[in-house]
């Protein structure tokens, strides 16, 4: 797929921005905060409906205005799509395609599809698991838009059930049995759902981690020129022996079952997969632990080439790369595999701060973007 334009209306810094993009690869640089990662984000924000740097829409909005858009140009193999996202500081946001607004947001998903790689990745191996998480719930969100409705239900039944195990927690103190005995009727009826929706997340994170290992070990054993196994795990929070519905909803079941008095006591869910982990080892080593930095990086590395690969292979059609400010990051020789592997089969945007770190030959092929203040000039 090739992103042909991008329009930012009221985004972040920009107040009024068009760009036609005329590369496989496109340059932008510009001082800090001049607004190079705004423009990486409107991408993103395309093609997963989420920002890894806001959580509100009243942040991505500019300043002192109550609307802000967002608008592309995506050639796909089967035609031309026109992409647009409105945000408003006090209403919903809207989606469109080919300018008729959609009912449904999830339809927006899987349009655009786009692998984003910045410094804060390199904190996957180090991180919370909770960042992990969130990295293979963005993948599945692209594999398979219904991911998201699916997490979004589990999520609202997490909060659900944590607000019951609370008041839970409050009436078993004062000792009221009546109340008692109507929480644990209701709480059963949250367990069921927690269940349902729960296995559905689990299943699927296990799945597309099968896929993702195996492509994942091939780029970390080629850049780390052989010496070098990763292992990439799925610790699911409950027990996984096979990808059989109603044996995933047992174990879930008998799990809650088991931590019944904890959770009553410590007021909240102790089961499912908010509490999953995705463990990296190298050479049988856990990386989280023993890693150098430098291994560290080949392994965010081998992963993100993973994620365009099986991107790739799922959706068909090459996904957009995001590089922002990851290049100065990576040392040469991981700078060339990258390089190598992404060749102009991937458009890619790379921010930056300086162009002395980039290849005579790669600039050479490359649109060349300055950022200023919000504003972009060639
Ligand atoms: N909602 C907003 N309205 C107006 N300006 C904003 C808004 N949100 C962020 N900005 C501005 O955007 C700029 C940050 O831009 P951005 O994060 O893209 O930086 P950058 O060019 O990538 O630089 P760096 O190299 O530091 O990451 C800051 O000047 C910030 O004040």
């Amino acid at each position: 797929m090739y992103l042909k334009s991008l329009n930012l209306r009221s985004f972040r810094n920009y107040r009024e921005c068009l760009v036609d993009f005329d590369a496989p690869k496109t340059i932008l640089v510009g001082n800090n905060a001049q607004g190079k990662s705004n423009l990486l984000e409107a991408v993103e924000l395309l093609a997963t409906l989420k920002s890894h740097r806001a959580v509100r829409d009243r942040d991505l909005v500019c300043e002192g205005t109550a609307e802000g858009k967002i608008a592309a140009t995506l050639e796909r193999a089967n035609g031309t799509v026109d992409l647009a996202l409105t945000l408003r500081t006090q209403a919903r946001r809207t989606v469109s395609l080919n300018s008729e607004t959609l009912r449904r947001q999830l339809d927006f998903l899987g349009v655009l599809n786009a692998v984003q790689f910045s410094s804060l990745d390199l904190d996957l191996v180090r991180g919370s698991p909770e960042m992990r998480r969130n990295w293979v719930d963005s993948i599945l969100t692209q594999l398979e838009p219904v991911y998201a409705h699916i997490l979004q239900q589990y999520n609202q039944v997490l909060r659900q059930r944590n607000a019951l195990l609370k008041a839970f927690r409050k009436e078993s103190d004062s000792n009221n049995s009546t109340a008692n005995t109507q929480n644990s009727s209701e709480l059963a009826l949250w367990d069921a759902q927690l269940v349902t929706t729960g296995s559905r997340v689990t299943r699927r994170r296990a799945r597309v981690l099968t896929r993702l290992a195996p492509l994942a070990q091939t780029w970390h054993s080629s850049i780390s020129g052989r010496s070098e196994v990763l292992e990439l795990k799925y610790a699911p929070n409950i027990s996984l022996e096979k990808d059989d519905p109603e044996a995933v909803q047992q174990a879930f079941l008998e799990k809650i079952q088991q931590r019944r008095i904890a959770e009553q006591h410590q007021g909240t869910t102790l089961v499912g997969p908010h509490r999953d982990e995705i463990e990296f080892t190298i050479n049988q080593t856990p990386a989280r632990v023993y890693g150098s930095q430098g291994q560290q990086r080949t392994l965010v590395l081998a992963l993100k080439l993973a994620e365009l690969k099986l991107i790739e292979e799922v959706v068909g059609e090459p996904p957009l790369l995001l590089l922002d400010d990851v290049l100065a990051e990576l040392d040469l020789n991981r700078q060339n595999q990258l390089l190598d592997a992404i060749q102009d089969r991937f458009q890619t945007l790379i921010t930056t701060t300086h162009l002395g770190s980039f290849d005579a030959q790669w600039l050479d092929s490359s649109q060349i973007l300055c950022v200023e203040a919000g504003q972009i000039k060639r």
